[in-house]
């Protein structure tokens, strides 16, 4: 634990860096992988499970909290942690992007963003000021400055109209968050796929002294290999004493392919979301286990894992609680997902403080490239 935010470089092999958050709510393990906890719980999940895998942080949300159950109320019981039983670090989102995602009848202008709740439709407005009030009303210990996150492909115009507001809305959220020792906002990069918006927005972030920055305007349906081409060029002109957050990325692969090119923090919804599609993630790839090749067979998806899920339970079984449409099997294969999720970035950091982040890289792709026999 610290009194202050600190981020500490513990190891580097090539450009991939091993790396811990101290805040007063706990320590951050880099490369982390951050649970999506949108409305204050992880789906389908215990939040001492997500403990246990290995989780240091989970995420919340600006947009479905405010709704529902509303800031204001949070606060009132005292805060996320408590309302949530989560004590250590969470990161919220803005929201905005999931007004632009999520809400109907959306305003954006230079103050911000209007909309209605895709709840109940009553009137709602973000603006950078509102968003870190709410995210400190939640009491998040990272907090995300309000930005604008363009859908690709668009014009120039507008991705640059996009960009050079986020980054006047970076300021005012700055000014809204204040000195807060033990907490930390972080800026968003922008630009679309566009490198010289990209260099610009991260230089200006930078000039900002900011406490961490978020690659943002990623893993909106763009290829792999044009997520990774804007990595390679917007990474070389962020703060190397600051954590990088990738936001919403991403498969085994993407985080794998990330932290190679110096990403330090990850969110996605797929371990999550695909355990309750019947989606396993495992060290041999992914198992559907919707797939009726699996109705006889007898094997745990993985006897080598810690986890319950994943050892004990036959795909058989498995299987039947897909088929039946049983809660019990989002649960499992959530747990399982996690479990994988985290089992790769404890490997990851282990390589990287062991020098040997290329052959964990090398091995793991070919455990998946194995596939499922
Ligand atoms: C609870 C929670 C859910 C999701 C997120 C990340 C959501 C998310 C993106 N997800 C995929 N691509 C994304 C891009 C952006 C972005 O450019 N800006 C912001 N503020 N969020 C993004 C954060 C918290």
């Amino acid at each position: 634990m610290s009194e202050t935010f600190q981020f500490k470089l513990i190891a580097t092999d090539g450009k991939a860096r091993r790396g811990v958050i101290t805040m007063p709510r706990g320590e951050v393990r880099t490369p982390a992988f951050m649970p999506v906890g949108t409305a204050g719980t992880v789906k389908a999940m215990y939040l001492d499970q997500v403990r246990e895998l290995g989780s240091d942080i989970i995420l919340g949300n600006v947009y479905h909290l405010m709704l529902r159950p509303g800031a204001e109320r949070v606060a009132r019981l005292g805060g996320l942690h408590d309302f949530a039983l989560w004590p250590h670090p969470i990161l919220t989102d803005s929201g905005g992007f999931q007004v632009m995602s999520l809400a109907s009848l959306r305003e954006l202008d230079e103050t911000g963003v209007r909309f209605r709740s895709h709840i109940d439709g009553s009137k709602h407005e973000l603006t950078p000021e509102r968003s870190i009030e709410i995210q400190g009303l939640l009491d998040s210990d990272i907090q995300m400055q309000l930005d604008e996150c363009i859908r690709l492909p668009a014009e120039r115009a507008e991705i640059e109209r996009a960009m050079e507001m986020s980054l006047r809305w970076a300021e005012r959220s700055a000014k809204a968050f204040g000195n807060q020792p033990g907490k930390a906002m972080f800026g968003i990069v922008q630009g679309g796929d566009l490198i010289d918006l990209r260099v610009r927005s991260a230089e200006r972030l930078a000039a900002m002294d900011l406490k961490g920055y978020a690659v943002g305007g990623l893993a909106v349906g763009e290829p792999q290999d044009v997520m990774l081409a804007t990595l390679d060029e917007t990474l070389p002109v962020m703060p190397v004493d600051k954590p990088r957050y990738l936001m919403g990325v991403g498969t085994p692969d993407d985080i794998l392919q990330s932290v190679a090119r110096g990403i330090d923090m990850f969110d996605c919804v797929m371990p999550t979301r695909a355990g309750r599609h019947g989606l396993a993630y495992t060290r041999f790839g992914k198992v559907n286990l919707k797939n009726a090749r699996h109705a006889d067979d007898p094997r745990p998806l993985d006897e080598a894992s810690g986890c319950p899920a994943s050892r004990d339970y036959s795909r058989a079984y498995l299987h039947h609680l897909v088929r039946s449409n049983e809660a019990l099997a989002s649960m499992l294969l959530t747990w399982n997902n996690l479990a994988y999720y985290q089992s790769l970035m404890s490997g990851m950091r282990a390589a990287i403080e062991a020098g040997g982040f290329d052959d964990f890289a090398a091995a793991t792709k070919s455990g998946w490239a194995r596939g499922d026999l």
